[in-house]
């Protein structure tokens, strides 16, 4: 992967209906770079306004060398124009790839700027900053004879949304292979399309907030992305942008294992799609050798994992689960496992009563949101003060004592004093973590029912009363 191919395995050719583009002269792997090469003109957006960049281009143009500059005036041109600067403006207009460390430049280089679009690229461009070129490689086999193709698309979206894209800015209508299935097949490809569009727009909105917030729900939408790909075709540039994000929201969280996982998925794609001198790739290969690296690391540790913790004996299927943090499908009648943090979280794994999304709730509304699965807060009671409200100090689940006031929305129905004594087991179930500046932290419930208490003696319960046994069996038979 990452082979520069020696001589040139290509042709400019014209192709009905698009002017000329690149054919393959030869088989060309996977991952192989078919081009790497300088612009001949170029103009930044921080270049000053349209009469300076205008002036710029022209001063370029004509220190071309004549051949080089025929080429340039040989370039296909969408735009209208009066002049030769409007002429020559729109040949950039119509060629310019992105270019330059953000980006915000645009190149018009003589081989690249002669490849045609297609949804179904075979082919993908990217600026290559170490080398200061920009680079396109094949990200399938592509077999002689096969236009080589790369995608105008900021992103890859619905038929509609691609077919729109590509007439305002490129004036042509795209017939590729996706634009031309059939009604039925392109449909079910556009909603999983739009899917991944909307996850995009998810976690985009959410944030780093979000990755530490509801992490779990964030790694559930990438995973999602992954497996709608996989059903369609895998896109090496749409994972490309996936694993990263699986990778900031594992170390986010302090989880070592699963973010060396994704970084090598990183490396291993960026391998094919920029090639080994990229600097991304030098940037994943350091965060596969020590993910801490990255700034995000530490921000929380809910998920803390070591390099051990990376599972080696699992079949692929529970591997994949274990790295997205699928849940299990649960039997009628399973207990739930007490070492399940989000089953049993600790006081401080407990939701918090913010507006914000969370792994718990559905939504960050508190008054309509529901919860989206069964956990339950398990404490051991250490000391009792009063009943109305219930204010004790417990052990928690990571074995932090804490002063606890569990306040209830209905004063008739507080919990009796002759349930609560030392060392008896508190389960509270659904509870939100409350915290403020004066007061104890204390965890608010609207329904008293979802408090029971069990004489448990023991540290921290695997022998709960039966009374805790049925509700642990609660926890996984009903429905929410
Ligand atoms: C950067 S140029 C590509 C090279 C160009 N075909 C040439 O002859 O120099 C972009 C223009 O090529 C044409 N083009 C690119 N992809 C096309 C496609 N899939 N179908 C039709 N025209 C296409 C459009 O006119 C578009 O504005």
């Amino acid at each position: 992967m990452g082979v520069t191919a020696s001589q040139p395995i290509y042709a400019v050719e014209d192709i009905p209906g698009k002017g000329r583009g690149l054919i393959a002269t030869k088989d060309i792997a996977k991952g192989t770079r078919i081009i790497s090469e300088k612009p001949i003109v170029s103009i930044s957006q921080s270049g000053g306004n349209i009469e300076q960049l205008q002036l710029s281009m022209h001063q370029q143009v004509n220190s071309l060398r004549e051949a080089d500059k025929q080429e340039f005036l040989s370039m296909m041109n969408i735009c209208p124009y009066n002049n030769s600067t409007e002429e020559w403006f729109g040949i950039v207009r119509t060629n310019a790839l992105p270019m330059g460390p953000d980006l915000d430049a645009g190149g018009v280089f003589l081989h690249a700027c002669r490849i045609n679009h297609a949804c179904d690229n075979n082919a993908t461009n990217f600026w290559n900053e170490n080398i200061n070129q920009l680079t396109i490689h094949a990200i399938r086999d592509i077999r002689k004879g096969e236009e080589i193709t790369i995608s105008y698309l900021s992103s890859l979206r619905n038929r509609q949304a691609r077919q729109e894209e590509l007439l305002k800015n490129f004036k042509f209508t795209c017939s590729c292979r996706l634009c031309s299935l059939p009604p039925d097949q392109s449909r079910d490809r556009d909603a999983k399309l739009d899917r991944i569009h909307e996850i995009d727009g998810i976690i985009e909105q959410g944030g780093i907030e979000a990755l530490v917030s509801a992490p779990r729900r964030m790694l559930g939408y990438v995973d999602e992305q992954i497996q709608l790909w996989s059903d369609m075709s895998p896109n090496e540039v749409g994972l490309g942008r996936a694993y990263p994000d699986a990778f900031q929201i594992a170390i986010a969280n302090g989880d070592f294992a699963r973010a060396r996982i994704f970084a090598e998925k990183v490396v291993d794609l960026y391998l094919t799609t920029l090639g080994k001198d990229s600097p991304d790739v030098a940037q994943y290969k350091e965060l596969f050798r020590d993910p801490t690296t990255h700034n995000y690391y530490g921000i929380s540790m809910k998920w803390k994992t070591t390099v051990e913790d990376i599972p080696i004996e699992f079949d692929s299927q529970i591997f994949e689960g274990w790295l997205w943090k699928r849940r299990k499908p649960v039997t009628e009648g399973q207990l739930a496992d007490f070492r399940d943090r989000e089953t049993f979280p600790s006081f401080g794994g407990l939701p918090d009563q913010s507006g914000c999304e969370s792994d718990y709730f559905d939504c960050g509304d508190i008054a309509t949101r529901r919860p989206m699965h069964h956990w339950c807060f398990l404490a051991e009671v250490q000391d009792v003060f009063g009943f109305s409200p219930l204010h004790v100090v417990v052990k928690d689940v990571n074995g932090v004592v804490l002063p606890l006031l569990v306040h209830t929305s209905c004063p008739g129905e507080q919990i009796s004093p002759s349930k609560i004594q030392k060392g008896y087991t508190l389960a509270i179930l659904y509870a939100v973590r409350r915290i403020s500046l004066f007061r104890k932290p204390f965890i608010h419930l609207e329904k008293p029912k979802m408090v029971k208490v069990g004489s448990s003696r023991r540290e921290m319960s695997p022998s709960l009363t039966k009374t805790c046994r049925s509700f642990l069996y609660h926890l996984t038979d009903c429905k929410l």
